[in-house]
């Protein structure tokens, strides 16, 4: 069988992005696994699968799947990808769409520059929603990691996040420490592992070892998730520019209880095929 898919990327975090409502799509980890081989097959940080959703008022589910075949639950640079792909493919005639995913709906919507604002939903704090063994909730949890202290936040968009602030992401030893924090027993899901470097109440720097993926050029749902701890930190201001290896991307958030919003760039790289 023939699949088509589109190669897309946000900032760099780049996605084979397929239309399972017009396609019968059924593939398995490992045949995901083999197509997000950056050598022997088309190479990507993570798959998006566009399907219809069987819930009123609900445009699209949305399913993520990570380069090694695991499923997950949210991908922030994906969904504003999503929400171009649906329009771009005639999919929706709609600018804002309400899509499911695996934790909750997000709210995409097109914006008249070409960037896309996505309402990321409400972060999670409490260990259990993350999941990480912790007696209860904190906004600084000290982790050891090789012998030494980190003091990270946790926090959930929907998907595990870890933060640390850093003096430099320049010099942070995201290649040594991210894979350790990574698969830390205290994370039973695994974690994604973010470093962030605070310029200003407004501007930040930021790396992220993602869970599965390696390091990747921008992780949206980081952004959220390091712009919140920041927040809760009391280090940053309600809307936040994030520097990432791929470009920038500004998030804000209004604090407990309310949605995180992040606007970005979408783009579609190119259309292709493959035989399946
Ligand atoms: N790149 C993504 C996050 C993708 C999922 C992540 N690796 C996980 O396992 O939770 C983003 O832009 O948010």
């Amino acid at each position: 069988m023939k699949l088509k898919f589109s190669k897309m990327h946000g900032l760099g975090n780049d996605f084979m992005v397929i239309d399972g409502v017009r396609q019968n799509v059924s593939l398995s980890a490992d045949a995901i696994g083999q197509l997000g081989h950056r050598h022997f097959g088309i190479g990507f940080d993570q798959l998006l699968l566009v399907e219809k959703s069987s819930t009123p008022g609900i445009d699209f589910r949305y399913r993520i799947f990570n380069c090694d075949g695991s499923e997950v639950e949210q991908c922030g640079n994906g969904s504003r990808c999503f929400a171009r792909f649906v329009f771009d493919q005639g999919l929706s005639d709609k600018t804002e769409i309400a899509v499911e995913t695996a934790k909750g709906v997000i709210y995409p919507k097109l914006e008249a520059d070409g960037n896309v604002t996505v309402n990321m939903g409400v972060p999670r704090f409490h260990p259990t929603e993350i999941p990480f063994q912790a007696p209860n909730e904190a906004i600084i949890d000290p982790l050891i990691v090789d012998g030494q202290v980190y003091d990270i936040s946790v926090v959930s968009m929907g998907n595990p996040h870890a933060v640390q602030v850093v003096h430099s992401v320049v010099t942070a030893p995201v290649a040594l420490h991210g894979p350790l924090i990574e698969n830390h027993p205290r994370f039973p899901q695994k974690v994604n592992a973010g470093f962030m470097e605070v310029v200003n109440r407004n501007e930040i720097h930021l790396r992220v070892y993602e869970r599965a993926a390696g390091e990747t050029l921008a992780c949206g749902t980081g952004a959220c998730a390091a712009v919140v701890a920041g927040i809760r930190r009391g280090l940053l201001d309600e809307t936040v520019r994030v520097h990432t290896r791929g470009g920038d991307l500004t998030i804000s958030w209004a604090g407990v209880g309310q949605p995180v919003m992040m606007t970005g760039p979408a783009v579609t790289v190119f259309e292709g095929s493959i035989d399946i």
